[in-house]
């Protein structure tokens, strides 16, 4: 099981409370700045010291080492986050990870049988208890491990795994400081699998 890791970001808690890190640099078990636990907009941009101006990273210092960026962060005490503009063939951060992961999992709920085959329930089990051991952002694969020792996964149907899912999701949206999805079967039909009726996805 992973463990714990280090961040200071409002929305997770530091493990070490002594940890001087920059604002939303996330560490790994290892002690190291982990990149995939960590948003990309936080590793992009920093304030330089005596700068008032934003300063966007040239090519070679968007390949800057987690370690300078905290440097300048220790040195100013103060990061400058901009949305991630990246180009696509990026590899992910823990925001576009999290996107695909969830897509792919509330839409395979909404696509799992209404009363699965004992062999489907295993699988769909084996799916879900996977991800706490195999997900790559180690705190976010920690968090889910710990709920899911307290809301273990309903595979019984398309409408209890639907549900576990939207909460599962939902304690995440929390954490992160962002509102509750409707977990009711209509609004997660509508955004995994039927789309809405005004026909604008069709
Ligand atoms: C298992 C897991 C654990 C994670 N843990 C962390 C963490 O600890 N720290 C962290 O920073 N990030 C974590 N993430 C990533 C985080 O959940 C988001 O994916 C990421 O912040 C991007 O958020 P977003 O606002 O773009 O939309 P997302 O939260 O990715 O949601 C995508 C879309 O899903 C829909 N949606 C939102 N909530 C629900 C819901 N409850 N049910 C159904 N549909 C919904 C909305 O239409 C939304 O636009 C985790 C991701 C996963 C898969």
């Amino acid at each position: 099981m992973p463990d714990a890791t280090t961040t200071t970001t409002s929305t997770q808690t530091a493990a070490h409370s002594d940890a001087k890190l920059p604002p939303g640099m996330v560490m790994g078990p290892d002690g190291k700045p982990c990149k995939i636990c960590t948003a990309a907009r936080f590793w992009k941009t920093t304030k330089v010291p005596g700068t008032t101006t934003q300063s966007k990273p040239s090519s070679s210092s968007t390949k800057a080492t987690a370690a300078t960026m905290a440097a300048l962060a220790y040195g100013t005490n103060e990061t400058v986050t901009t949305p991630d503009v990246r180009p696509e063939n990026c590899p992910p951060d823990v925001e576009k990870l999290g996107r695909a992961t969830w897509t792919f999992l509330h839409t395979t709920a909404a696509y799992y049988p209404e009363r699965p085959t004992p062999n489907q329930r295993a699988n769909m089990l084996m799916l879900l208890r996977s991800l706490p051991i195999l997900y790559p952002c180690s705190h976010c694969a920690s968090h889910l491990d710990e709920n899911m020792k307290t809301s273990p996964p309903d595979v019984s149907g398309r409408l209890g795994l639907s549900r576990w899912l939207c909460e599962r999701h939902n304690e995440v949206n929390e954490r992160l400081g962002k509102g509750k999805f409707d977990c009711g079967i209509k609004s997660l039909d509508e955004r995994w699998k039927d789309g809405p009726s005004d026909g604008s996805c069709d």
